[in-house]
């Protein structure tokens, strides 16, 4: 249950709403308005609506209610499942995703109310995991572009090319080179698909205007020979540029974008692990900017790992005596280790060389000790030193090291399917914890280290489980539920951008992200924590994203970073009760109704 009225009911409830909403001013007249998908309601426009717009004649007659054309939607998608029973999962989740992706160029609208009153069946189509089918097909699938492509061959274009945007306000971009598309790889410019989904999330978790949102590919090349070869691949053929010319484009297209929109949010998303870190180190200072799958990802694995603290009975301050091993050294991994290394400092008072011991790395190659050779800089402050480690050695494997250290967590961000194997899952029923936990947080399904059945039935059924991904809940054959809980940034990036955007922050501090992550963490209440439920349902995130975006608000101001937004400025930020700045967070949600359009030359 959500902390307020549930989200789904909350949404009902405002379909029966009878206020109408302020106009909306249009520069276009006729069919130029039926091919606005911002614009257009289809047959939904009323007649005096046809008459001041054009419209008369080019719609049939008949006009349909906006609740009448949600039904009509939700029929054929009924429709649409029926009559693909049986057939492949890629299949049917492409044909999904077709059908929504369909009407999301058709009518905004609709689309967005659809998706906020389904998030639940939806998010698994707009995000992971059938975002990643997408991304892979996305040549193939291409229809209309979304968002806007900067290229290796639009060097010294860049500052212009931003003005060819249509809209005169953008509030948040999620920009990505497509480098490390979820655990997918290198897809070059078919990695556009991320940010148009994660956007769709801003929408309808944090109420993000669609008109305000802006999906960026920064198309720099491909190292995927096969896309290389593909005669249907839309991106750049040539290979990944590297080094300062790789930067130079980066550079070029953030001052793009913060000369026309001096406010506007970047989100780095899937980015390869150097450059993610380098670029979240070069411009955090400089632009309002966040690394979702570092930053993001660290604030839900730490609400989620304090979540196993209390699911096993104990306080908070047990956080200091868990034995957690992550398995996968990549941005994510790290970006978990760092923000939990420092809660164990802050939490003790210690340093956060000595918060480490209790942490284990492992990537592909195994333990990552001081002895590696070539060890990766950012991973440096993590490696064992192994006159610490008791029968293990530098590259030990995942089942030594979990048959050796007895984990309270067991935490994959490797990008692998199924490392977590039955062997490995079975000796974490040795854990030292009364409630192991088994995180298998790799995206999309297919990489998840393991999957809920196989955690339940090879590590037991007093486990507490997360996924990246989603997964049903697991039928224990006993009467009880072993419960999955989704782990995954959607639950802190809509709130993270939506805190940022209302606090009016220049920057995304450490403090505005640990106020995120310490928010979700306290979201569920004991009863449910307990019973391995650590995350809320999807069905509350607009509800969550409120929270966690009143505690960024609150850090930004706690840290003299806000500056206000629009007519609220800092003195009226800074005397907001919490309440009152959750209420203003949520009174800022934008939400999806047809509004009466008005003809401006
Ligand atoms: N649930 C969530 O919210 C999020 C999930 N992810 C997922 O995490 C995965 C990794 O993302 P990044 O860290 O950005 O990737 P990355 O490519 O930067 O890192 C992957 C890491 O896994 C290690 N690895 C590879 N094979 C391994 C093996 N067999 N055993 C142990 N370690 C192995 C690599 O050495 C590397 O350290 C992806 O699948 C991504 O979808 C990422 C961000 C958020
Ligand atoms: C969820 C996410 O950001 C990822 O898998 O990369
Ligand atoms: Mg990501």
């Amino acid at each position: 249950m959500c902390k307020v009225v549930r989200f789904a009911a909350a949404a009902r409830l405002r379909r029966l709403s009878t206020a109408i909403p302020g106009p909306c001013k249009v520069q276009k007249r006729g069919t130029d308005i039926l091919h606005d998908p911002w614009f257009n309601k289809d047959t939904g426009f009323p007649l005096t609506e046809r008459d001041r717009l054009g419209l008369r004649g080019l719609l049939p007659p008949r006009v349909i209610s906006f609740e009448h054309q949600y039904d009509r939607f939700m029929n054929s998608y009924r429709s649409l499942e029926k009559n693909t029973r049986g057939q492949s999962d890629k299949f049917v989740s492409l044909s999904k995703w077709r059908i929504l992706n369909r009407l999301h160029d058709r009518n905004e609208i609709l689309y967005y109310r659809v998706l906020i009153d389904n998030i639940k069946e939806f998010a698994p189509i707009i995000y992971t995991p059938t975002v990643g089918l997408v991304c892979e097909n996305y040549s193939g699938l291409f229809r209309r572009p979304r968002g806007m492509y900067f290229s290796a061959k639009d060097k010294g274009e860049m500052m212009s090319m931003i003005y060819n945007w249509p809209s005169d306000q953008v509030d948040m971009i999620v920009l990505t080179d497509g480098s490390r598309i979820l655990g997918l790889g290198d897809l070059g410019v078919q990695g556009i698909g991320i940010p148009i989904g994660k956007l769709d999330m801003y929408v309808a978790a944090a109420g993000i205007n669609p008109r305000k949102i802006l999906p960026v590919m920064l198309d720099v090349g491909t190292n995927n020979q096969k896309l290389l070869e593909d005669p249907l691949y839309l991106g750049v053929r040539q290979p990944r540029w590297e080094g300062e010319a790789y930067l130079s484009i980066v550079d070029e297209f953030m001052e793009a974008v913060h000369t026309r929109w001096p406010k506007a949010i970047v989100q780095f998303e899937d980015f390869q692990m150097k450059w993610a870190f380098e670029t979240l180190k070069r411009y955090r200072e400089r632009f309002c900017m966040f690394n979702d799958d570092i930053q993001g990802t660290a604030g839900v694995a730490l609400a989620g790992l304090l979540g196993t603290v209390r699911s096993q009975g104990r306080p908070l301050s047990d956080f200091l005596k868990q034995k957690i091993v992550v398995v996968g050294a990549g941005s994510a991994g790290l970006g978990v280790l760092s923000m939990a290394v420092q809660a164990v400092s802050r939490m003790s008072g210690g340093s956060e060389t000595a918060a480490n011991s209790q942490f284990f790395l492992i990537d592909k190659d195994g333990l990552v000790t001081t002895e590696r050779s070539n060890l990766d800089p950012a991973a440096v402050p993590f490696a064992k030193n192994p006159r610490d480690l008791e029968g293990l050695s530098e590259g030990a494997s995942v089942i030594e090291v979990v048959k050796k250290v007895k984990p309270h967590v067991l935490l994959g961000l490797s990008g692998v399917g199924g490392v977590f194997n039955a062997e490995v899952l079975k000796a974490m029923r040795e854990s030292v914890s009364t409630k192991p936990a088994i995180f298998a947080m790799s995206n999309p399904t297919m990489n998840a280290e393991c999957t809920a059945i196989e955690a339940f039935s090879h590590a037991g059924e007093n486990i507490v489980f997360a996924s990246g991904s989603p997964f049903e809940n697991v039928d224990l054959g006993n009467g009880e539920v072993g419960h999955v809980n989704q782990a995954n940034n959607m639950y802190l990036f809509p709130g993270i951008g939506l805190g940022t955007l209302l606090s009016g922050a220049r920057h995304i501090t450490d403090g505005m992200l640990r106020a995120a992550a310490e928010c979700l963490a306290s979201y569920m209440t004991d009863e449910d924590v307990q019973k391995g439920i650590l995350y809320p349902s999807i069905d509350c995130i607009r509800d969550v994203t409120a929270e966690v975006g009143a505690a960024v608000v609150h850090a930004a101001v706690a840290e003299k970073q806000a500056e206000g937004h629009g007519d609220v400025g800092f003195k009226e930020l800074a005397n907001m009760s919490k309440e009152e700045t959750v209420e203003y967070v949520r009174g800022n949600m934008w939400y999806p109704e047809y509004c009466p359009l008005v003809h401006e030359k």
